[in-house]
């Protein structure tokens, strides 16, 4: 392949831009980050994300591709020849979106809620939570990786809400080891086993105490 330009739009503690992160170290592609600061966004941000403008965004010899999901299906179909991310089956790659989405979509929005909210909506926000974690435990079953004995694509989409569960644990007043042990111990899998991951989560602390600075509610 000729010279690539490989660039990627991120903040830290962002676990969409983690989920990228892992995708390009799965794939051992070299790449320049560039972090944003959210409260003062980058022209070349507002250029390359003139929609969302947010972050992640990879730009690819010039070329800006968004969303999170979108930029790891790309990373995967133009860098198949190595770590492929997606079962080859379409029934399988199917249920893989699914539960992917879901985690965007359903696991983000009410793990905010835990650490923004108070009163009745965090209780609610408490509750369903969880029962979002007991649905992917369960999903998880016995296997070593949600896919089964190779770490792909719903594992990539999920292991960097590890990196937040210190704060989800400590504001939702869980005791995750108890409530989800299989996931945790999945997550402990993932960071043992895979330098992508390792290499890429920020320490639970880290982001516990960015999340006590940014977001204290009383
Ligand atoms: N659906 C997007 C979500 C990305 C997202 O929410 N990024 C946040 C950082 S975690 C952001 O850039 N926020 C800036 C803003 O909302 O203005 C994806 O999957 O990439």
């Amino acid at each position: 392949m000729a010279k690539q330009e490989i660039i990627l739009l991120d903040v830290w503690a962002s676990m969409y831009s983690m989920k990228v992160k892992i995708a390009l170290a799965e794939k051992g592609i070299p790449y320049e980050c560039k972090c944003e600061d959210l409260n003062n966004k980058s022209q070349f941000l507002l250029d390359m994300n003139p929609v969302y403008k947010k972050v992640p965004v990879l730009i690819h010899n010039g070329k800006p591709i968004c969303e999170s999901s979108i930029i790891v299906e790309y990373i995967d179909e133009v860098w198949n020849d190595k770590a492929p991310l997606f079962p080859s089956d379409p029934c399988g790659k199917a249920h893989a979106r699914f539960w992917a989405d879901f985690i965007n979509k359903k696991l983000y929005q009410i793990g905010r809620k835990l650490y923004t909210t108070k009163g009745e909506e965090h209780e609610a926000a408490r509750i369903e939570f969880m029962d979002c974690l007991k649905l992917l435990e369960g999903e998880l079953g016995d296997k070593p990786y949600f896919a089964g004995e190779s770490f792909g694509y719903l594992d990539l989409s999920l292991i960097p809400f590890y990196s937040w569960f210190q704060v989800y644990e400590t504001y939702g007043n869980y005791n995750f080891d108890y409530e989800c042990a299989k996931l945790i111990a999945w997550a402990k899998r993932c960071i043992q086993n895979k330098v992508s991951v390792a290499s890429t989560l920020p320490d639970l602390p880290k982001v516990f105490a960015y999340v006590q600075q940014e977001y204290y509610i009383g």
